[in-house]
């Protein structure tokens, strides 16, 4: 199977709240969205990479891709949403089968999440990750509780992400006006099953300043691999 890999990096990191956009941001020296395609880059069941970043920092990470020796990694520029971002980063890649495709604001993810997700392609055209939920989740409707919902049925869902790339490509051509914030979503409005395998509690999104707080904790008790 030839792979192809989708690191998005293009985002503005509105909800950190910060002066420097959050995948630049550092935990044990090191940027968070290098960790990410530095652990990408070291998975040889990927033959192709692909970096989505915003266009305005395109000196900025070429610098940052020179001081870390990265090579081999085509680049590709973000759009409004990480959706645009995503199809222009599957626009770059050439001859792949399948792609997955990756926050890179994940950084504590594995290998073996990976190759899960490779081996679960086999059967499926989009696999995810996704984990319990620990939390009560209700519905909300003008300020009130509308509904609980089942708990036991619900999951959180997380990047990397596992696809055939041609149909998720079709299907990107097919929906391109529609939002959504996972890509495996335009496989359900197809009816397409979509394959879950067990997440990491671990591989969190960083998001907020909490979020970076608690990375960057585990990485300083060692709970993570960076
Ligand atoms: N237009 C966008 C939006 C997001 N992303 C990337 O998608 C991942 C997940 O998105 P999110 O956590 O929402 O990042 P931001 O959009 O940057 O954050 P916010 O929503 O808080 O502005 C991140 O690695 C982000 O860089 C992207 O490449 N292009
Ligand atoms: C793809 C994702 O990480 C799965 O949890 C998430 O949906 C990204 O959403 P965001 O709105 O870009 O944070």
């Amino acid at each position: 199977m030839n792979l192809g890999a989708v690191i998005l990096a293009g985002g503005s990191g509105r909800r950190m709240d910060c002066n420097i956009k959050k995948q630049y941001l550092k935990i044990n020296g090191e940027s968070i969205f290098i960790i990410s395609l530095k652990k990408l880059l070291n998975i040889k069941s990927i033959d192709q990479y692909v970096l989505v970043i915003p266009e305005e920092d395109k000196k900025f990470v070429s610098r940052i891709l020179k001081e870390n020796n990265i090579k081999n990694v085509k680049i590709a520029y973000g759009g409004n949403r990480r959706q645009d971002s995503v199809v222009n980063g599957l626009k770059m890649l050439k001859s792949v089968e399948s792609v997955l495709i990756h926050d890179s604001v994940r950084p504590f993810f594995k290998e073996q999440l990976i190759n899960k997700g490779i081996k679960q392609l086999r059967n499926y055209s989009a696999v995810i990750p996704a984990i319990p939920l620990k939390d009560t989740i209700k519905k909300v409707e003008n300020g009130v509780v509308s509904k609980t919902l089942d708990r036991s049925k619900l999951v959180a869902v997380q990047t990397p992400q596992f696809f055939d790339y041609k149909e998720l490509l079709n299907l990107y051509e097919k929906f391109n006006n529609i939002n959504f914030t996972d890509d495996s979503y335009l496989f359900e409005l197809k009816n397409k099953e979509v394959s879950i395998i067990m997440g990491l509690e671990e591989n969190i999104k960083i998001t907020t300043p909490v979020d970076y707080e608690i990375a960057k904790m585990l990485v300083k008790k060692g709970k993570v691999n960076v």
